[in-house]
């Protein structure tokens, strides 16, 4: 089974709400609720791949000291295994806008299980409820 490395991240804003964003048409899984993130590439870091994919996807900026590991899945799909580390933000430069997504979200990690999400995340949500409790 081919192992897939995915990076992906909780940006949370000032309030504590996490960003989440809604899979297009015409993608596996559409219409899902994912964290923004994406396959790292042949070469790059993985923390390269997230302020990548955040400038692409997003259209935001940030730096790597900003991006301090969380928790990971590790979930079999059918056709791959998927390995996801995930990451958590807090602080970017610019405003958040779909560039890739069908929508995008800010919502209280006690609320996440609300959206539907890909299976690989249904684990993550616990980890960022106690996360951001105190908040
Ligand atoms: N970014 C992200 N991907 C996730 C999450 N959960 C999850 O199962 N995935 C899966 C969906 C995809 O199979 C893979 C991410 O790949 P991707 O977003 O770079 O690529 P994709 O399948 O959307 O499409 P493409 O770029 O190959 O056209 O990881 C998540 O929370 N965030």
């Amino acid at each position: 089974m081919k192992i897939l490395l995915v990076v992906a991240v909780a940006l949370v804003d000032t309030d504590g709400r996490v960003l989440i964003a809604q899979r297009p048409q015409g993608k596996q899984m559409a219409g899902l609720w994912e964290f923004p993130g994406g396959k790292v590439e042949a070469g790059e870091r993985p923390e390269e791949t997230l302020i990548r994919e955040l400038h692409e996807e997003l259209g935001i900026e940030t730096q790597e000291d900003c991006l301090a590991p969380l928790t990971f899945a590790s979930h079999a799909y059918p056709d791959f295994h998927l390995l996801m580390p995930l990451y958590i933000c807090r602080r970017w430069q610019g405003l958040v806008q779909a560039h890739e997504h069908a929508d995008l979200k800010w919502v209280r990690a006690t609320r996440l299980r609300d959206y539907p999400m890909p299976p690989a995340d249904e684990p993550l949500i616990p980890v960022l409820i106690d996360t951001l409790a105190h908040v």
